[in-house]
């Protein structure tokens, strides 16, 4: 190695989640409670055009969930949300996850993606945390909370200082907030559980999911 000009590794870059985050305008944020539900579940969101699922380790059954929609869900791009942890980012990469995402970002969890094979959408919520995640690679990343950190006014302002990030605002969206994010050119997509909501998962309404699943797949970019 040259001592004067010592080899820097690039950084890995999480580029490679564009043709995911782009299959369509809305990844919907899925809390799985009783694992009979997760095939039908994913089964309607994915009927109404919403391919790429992001499903929460905010339950117990949350992985094995995951690795049965993988499984059995043709169509399904099966990614893990609230991945906080080195350790939860090795249990993606063991199913074989397509993408995770992380409410924010630690050093700690930020070294474990380096050599992870899942990629990472990670959160950010201030100018400072967005540029911190570019230095790293992270081209894409989650705007979270988006609606209580300032909405679509406040992300829509980083676009012209920081053209290089673009964002997928998660937290507090609705089919209406979308609209306005999805005007923006600094955002990919947006993120939300309202196409999943608890009381048509109880009631097995698929039809219903589907609906609101198709709705939001026709939201315009
Ligand atoms: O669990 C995580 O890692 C999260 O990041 C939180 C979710 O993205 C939001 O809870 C979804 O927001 P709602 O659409 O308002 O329900």
């Amino acid at each position: 190695m040259n001592v004067l000009s010592p080899a820097v590794a690039a950084p890995k870059t999480n580029a490679g989640l564009e043709p995911i985050l782009k299959l369509a305008p809305v990844v919907p944020v899925m809390i799985i409670e009783d694992l009979k539900t997760a095939v039908p579940l994913a089964r309607a969101l994915v009927a109404g055009g919403l391919k790429a699922l992001e499903i929460t380790l905010r339950t117990p059954v949350a992985l094995e969930a995951a690795r049965l929609i993988a499984a059995e869900v043709e169509g399904a791009e099966v990614g893990i949300g609230t991945v906080l942890t080195a350790a939860q980012l090795e249990q993606c990469d063991a199913i074989g996850a397509k993408f995770a995402v992380s409410p924010g970002a630690t050093a700690r969890l930020l070294d474990a993606a380096d050599s992870a094979a899942t990629p990472l959408l990670p959160g950010s919520g201030t100018p400072s945390e967005s540029m911190t995640l570019l230095e790293r690679g992270y081209v894409f990343q989650k705007f979270f909370p988006a609606e209580p950190s300032g909405g679509a006014a406040y992300i829509g302002s980083l676009s012209s200082p920081l053209p290089a990030v673009r964002f997928c605002p998660t937290g507090g969206v609705t089919p209406e907030k979308a609209k306005a994010y999805l005007k923006l050119k600094n955002i990919i997509c947006v993120g939300g559980s309202w196409m999943a909501p608890k009381h048509l998962i109880a009631a097995g309404d698929w039809a219903g999911i589907t609906a609101l699943s198709a709705e939001a797949a026709a939201l315009g970019r």
